[in-house]
C-alpha cells in the first residue's frame, strides 16, 4: 500500500516536472521567437530611416549639382571666418542662398569622409530664398548655416537619440532655441550624429554608424555631441548647437579641435531638446553652442540670448548677453589646475593649460593654483549616483527594447548586473583596477534606493556646490583654467576604458557653472615622450597612457570656468587666452 502512494507521488512529481519543463520551454522558445521577430522589426526600422535618409542627401545633391555654383567660389565662402561671413551676408556680398549651397556641399563632402551627418534638413534652401526675397536683412544670424545635434527637435522630423524605437514620431514644432535661431535669421540645414541614448563620450548608434575624428580615423570624435565637433572642425558648418550633462560639448570640441561653450543649464530654453534625463534635477543638462572660431562663439551666445527667447520660454530669466562684461579690461584673477585629484592629465593637457596661465599673465591678469575639492568623491557620490539615480533604468529600458549599439554594451552591463552581485565583486573589481574609486563610481551606478535617498542626494549635492564656492571666494577668483578631460581623443570602442578622465567636465556639471572649451595647442612628440612619467598603477591610468600612444598632432582644448550665470565671463576669458597667445606669436 505505502509503496503505491510512493509510486502514486512519484508519477505525479514526474508528470508535473515534465508538464513544467514543457511550459518553461515553450515559454524559452516563444521569447526566442518573439525577440527574433522583434529585432527584425527593428533592423526593418533602421533600413527604412536609412532609405529615408539616402534619399534626402540623394536629393539636396541633385539640388547642388543643378545650382551650377561656382566650387571655387563655394570653397573661399567656407574658408570665411565668422565675423567676415556675417559681414559679406549684412551688406550683400554673398547671397543666403550662396553661402547655403557653399556649406551643403562641404557638408556633405565632409561627411563622405566621416560620417558626422544624420540627414540634411531640405526646407533650408526655401528658407534662404525667402531671406534672399526680403530687403531687411534681419538677425544677428542673418543667413548663417547653423547644424544641430539630432536631438534638437525640428518641425516634421524625429529625434532618435540613436534608437531605433524612436525612428519616424515625427514632432509637430520646433525646439525653442531652434524657433530663435531662425527669428535671428540662421539656417538650419544638417542634423548631427550622436551616441545611442547620449550617455557616453563615443558617437555611434545602429540607425546613423559611427563618426570618426578628422584628424584620425582610428579615433573617436568624442561624444554625445561628436557628430557637430567633427563637422565644424573638418569646415562643413561654421557654428552648431549641442547638448551637456557630463562634457558632451567640451569633450568633443576638445577631441576635434573645435570651440564650445555648455552654458548654465537654467541659461537656455531647453524646451524641445529631446533626452532620456528630463526629470533629473540634481545634475541638469545643459545646451550651447559649438563654432569653427571664437566670434562664432560669441556670436551665436549673443543670438541666442535675446528677448524672443524669453518670450518663448517664460522660465528662463531674461538675461540678455551683457557686452559689458564681455568686452570689460578689469584685470582677473584666475585659479588653474592641472590634476584634479583623481586622474593626472597628460603632458599635452598640461602644457595647454600651462600656455593658457602663460597667455592670461601677458594679458596682465593674475593666475593662481587652485585645487578642486574632493573631486573623487564629487565624480561617484555625486555625479555619478545622480545621473544613474534610478539605478540606470530609464536607459536601460530605453536600450533593452531596442539594438543595443557597442558603445552602450557596458552601460547596458551595469545597469543590469544587480547590486549584491556587484557589491560581492567589489573586492575582485578593486583588485584588478587598483583603484576603489573606479569601485565605488561602479557602485554609484546603481543608484538610489528610495525617494527619502533621493531627496539626501539633493542635499549632500548642495553642500558640495557649497564648500566649492565658498574655496573660489576665499580665492576672490573670477574664473579656473584647466583640462577639459584628463587625456586627448581615444581609439573608438576604449572611452569605457577611461571614463574616469571625464572628471574634469564632470565637475562643472554637478555645479551648473558655465564651461568654455577653447582649443589652444596639438599634441607634440615631446608630449608623447613625456608620458614616460604618467602613472601607471590604476586600471585608467594604464588605459589612458596606451590611448595616448600615437597622438602626435591631435588637438588639444582648455576648458575656462565662471560662476552660474557668467557666461559673458567665460567668453573673456577665451578671450584673454587667444589675444595673449597672439600677442606671444603663439597662435
Ligand atoms: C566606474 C564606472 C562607472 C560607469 C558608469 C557610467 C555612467 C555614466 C557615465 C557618464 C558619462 C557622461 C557622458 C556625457 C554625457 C552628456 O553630456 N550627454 C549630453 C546629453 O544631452
Amino acid at each position: 500500500m505505502r509503496s503505491e502512494v510512493l509510486q502514486m507521488i512519484e508519477e505525479s512529481f514526474f508528470t508535473i516536472a515534465k508538464a513544467a519543463a514543457i511550459i518553461l520551454a515553450g515559454i524559452a522558445v516563444g521569447q526566442i521567437i518573439q525577440h527574433y521577430f522583434w529585432r527584425r522589426h527593428l533592423w526593418q526600422k533602421v533600413r527604412q530611416r536609412q532609405k529615408e535618409c539616402q534619399k534626402a542627401f540623394r536629393k539636396l545633391d541633385d539640388d547642388l549639382n543643378s545650382l551650377n555654383f561656382d566650387e571655387e567660389a563655394l570653397q573661399a565662402i567656407c574658408n570665411l571666418p565668422t565675423s567676415e561671413l556675417q559681414e559679406g551676408l549684412q551688406s550683400g556680398k554673398y547671397s543666403a542662398l550662396e553661402v547655403l549651397a557653399a556649406y551643403q556641399t562641404k557638408a556633405l563632402q565632409v561627411n563622405k569622409r566621416l560620417n558626422c551627418v544624420t540627414e540634411p534638413i531640405l526646407e533650408a534652401k526655401a528658407n534662404a530664398k525667402s531671406l534672399d526675397e526680403h530687403a531687411e536683412k534681419e538677425g544677428l544670424l542673418y543667413g548663417i548655416p547653423v547644424s544641430l545635434k539630432e536631438n534638437y527637435q525640428l518641425k516634421g522630423y524625429d529625434c532618435t537619440m540613436g534608437l531605433v524605437n524612436y525612428t519616424g514620431k515625427l514632432f509637430k514644432d520646433d525646439a525653442v532655441l531652434v524657433k530663435v535661431l531662425r527669428k535671428q535669421g540662421a539656417i538650419p540645414f544638417v542634423r548631427t550624429n550622436i551616441p545611442q541614448i547620449m550617455m557616453t563620450y563615443e558617437c555611434s548608434n545602429p540607425i546613423y554608424g559611427r563618426t570618426d575624428n578628422p584628424y584620425d580615423a582610428t579615433r573617436t570624435p568624442g561624444g554625445s555631441t561628436g557628430g557637430e565637433a567633427a563637422l565644424i572642425t573638418a569646415g562643413g558648418s561654421i557654428i552648431g548647437f549641442g547638448s551637456d550633462i557630463g562634457g558632451s560639448i567640451r569633450v568633443p570640441s576638445h577631441f576635434c579641435g573645435c570651440y564650445g561653450l555648455k552654458t548654465t543649464p537654467e541659461r537656455l530654453s531647453q524646451k524641445g531638446i529631446s533626452s532620456l534625463s528630463k526629470g533629473q534635477f540634481i545634475v541638469s543638462g545643459s545646451v550651447g553652442p559649438m563654432a569653427r572660431d571664437l566670434d562664432g562663439l560669441v556670436l551665436a551666445t549673443k543670438a541666442i540670448l535675446c528677448d524672443y527667447m524669453y518670450a518663448l520660454d517664460r522660465s528662463i530669466p531674461p538675461l540678455s548677453f551683457r557686452d559689458e562684461i564681455f568686452q570689460s579690461k578689469r584685470p582677473l584673477k584666475i585659479g588653474y589646475y592641472v590634476n584634479d585629484g583623481y586622474l593626472q592629465s597628460v603632458p599635452a593637457c598640461q602644457r595647454a593649460v600651462m600656455m593658457a596661465k602663460t597667455a592670461l599673465e601677458a594679458q596682465g591678469h593674475t593666475v593662481i593654483s587652485f585645487d578642486p575639492p574632493d573631486v573623487p568623491r564629487m565624480w561617484t557620490e555625486l555625479y555619478l549616483k545622480t545621473v544613474a539615480g534610478d539605478g540606470g533604468r530609464k536607459f536601460y529600458e530605453a536600450i533593452q527594447k531596442d539594438i543595443p549599439d557597442r558603445c552602450v554594451w557596458n552601460l547596458l552591463f551595469i545597469t543590469r548586473v544587480p547590486r549584491w552581485l556587484l557589491w560581492c565583486m567589489k573586492t575582485i573589481i578593486r583588485l584588478v583596477t587598483q583603484d576603489p574609486v573606479h569601485t565605488e563610481g561602479l557602485m554609484s551606478s546603481k543608484g538610489c534606493r528610495s525617494v527619502c535617498e533621493w531627496w539626501q542626494q539633493a542635499e549632500v549635492v548642495e553642500a558640495y556646490k557649497d564648500k566649492f564656492m565658498k574655496k573660489w571666494d576665499d580665492l576672490g577668483l573670477d574664473g579656473v583654467i584647466c583640462p577639459v578631460f584628463a587625456c586627448v581623443a581615444v581609439p573608438h570602442g576604449y572611452v569605457t576604458e577611461i571614463i574616469g578622465a571625464g572628471t574634469y567636465s564632470m565637475l562643472y556639471n554637478v555645479l551648473n557653472y558655465p564651461a568654455g572649451s577653447l582649443p589652444l595647442t596639438k599634441v607634440t612628440s615631446e608630449d608623447v615622450q613625456q608620458l614616460e612619467n604618467y602613472p601607471n598603477r590604476r586600471y585608467f591610468e594604464k588605459n589612458i597612457k596606451k590611448a595616448s600612444e600615437g597622438s602626435i598632432g591631435l588637438p588639444v582644448n582648455v576648458q575656462c570656468v565662471c560662476l552660474p550665470f557668467q557666461e559673458e565671463l567665460v567668453l573673456r576669458v577665451m578671450k584673454e587666452i587667444e589675444t595673449g597667445l597672439k600677442s606671444m606669436g603663439d597662435h
